[in-house]
C-alpha cells in the first residue's frame, strides 16, 4: 500500500486577493481577445493552422481566442512547465509533446504570458525542429522588464503588464486563482 502524501500547504488565495490590484477585468480582456482574433484571421488569410496551446496556463485564453478566430483550426497542445506552482521559474519540464505532425504547417503557439520567455522560446524552437514552416506566437500578456531572453517575442500580444507577479484568467497563484475572470497583480 502506498503512503498518502500530505498536501503541500498553500498561501491562501484570499489573502493574495485582498492586497492585489485588478489590472484587467473580463470585459476588457474579451475585447482585447476579439481584436487578436481579427488580426490572426488576417495573418492566416484562409490557411488552416495548428492551434497549439501551452497548458495549463493558456487554457482559458485559448478557449476564448479560438472562438474569436473565424478561420478553421486544427487543435493540439503541449504541456511544459517551469514555475510548477511557484512564483519564480526554474528549468522547463516537458509533460506532453505535440502529437499533430507540424511539418510544413503554420503553428499558432498560444500562451497566457510571456514573462522571461524561456517557455515560449523552448516550445517555439521545438516546433521549428519538427518542421513547422511558420510559428506565430500569441500571448495574452507580456511583462515589461529587462529579463527577456534573446530571440523571442510575441507576434500577437494582448496586453502589457508591469513587472509584478500576476494571476487569474488562467494564471495561477500557487495553483490557485486560475479561474478568476480577470488579471490581478500582487503588490
Ligand atoms: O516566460 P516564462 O518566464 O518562461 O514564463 C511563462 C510561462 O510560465 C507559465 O507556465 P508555468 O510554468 O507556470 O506552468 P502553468 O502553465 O501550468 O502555470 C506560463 O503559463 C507560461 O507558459
Ligand atoms: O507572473 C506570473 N504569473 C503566473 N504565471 C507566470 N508565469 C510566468 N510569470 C507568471
Amino acid at each position: 500500500m502506498t503512503t498518502p502524501v500530505a498536501p503541500t500547504p498553500m498561501p491562501p488565495l484570499s489573502a493574495a486577493l485582498a492586497s492585489a490590484d485588478l489590472l484587467f477585468d473580463r470585459a476588457t480582456l474579451e475585447g482585447v481577445i476579439a481584436d487578436l482574433g481579427r488580426r490572426i484571421d488576417a495573418a492566416l488569410d484562409g490557411e488552416r493552422a495548428v492551434f497549439l496551446t501551452v497548458m495549463n496556463g493558456a487554457l482559458i485564453f485559448a478557449g476564448h481566442l479560438a472562438l474569436a478566430i473565424r478561420t478553421d483550426l486544427e487543435f493540439d497542445y503541449v504541456h511544459a512547465t517551469r514555475y510548477r506552482g511557484a512564483t519564480s521559474g526554474s528549468e522547463l519540464h516537458w509533460l506532453r509533446e505535440p502529437l499533430v505532425p507540424l511539418e510544413g504547417r503554420t503553428v499558432l503557439l498560444v500562451d497566457d504570458i510571456l514573462d522571461e520567455g524561456h517557455t515560449l522560446k523552448a516550445v517555439r524552437d521545438d516546433c521549428v525542429r519538427r518542421g513547422a514552416k511558420r510559428v506565430l506566437i500569441v500571448s495574452l500578456c507580456t511583462k515589461q522588464h529587462d529579463r527577456l531572453v534573446d530571440g523571442i517575442g510575441a507576434d500577437f500580444n494582448g496586453v502589457e503588464l508591469p513587472d509584478r507577479y500576476v494571476f487569474g484568467f488562467g494564471m495561477d497563484y500557487h495553483e490557485q486563482g486560475r479561474n478568476l475572470p480577470g488579471i490581478y497583480a500582487l503588490k
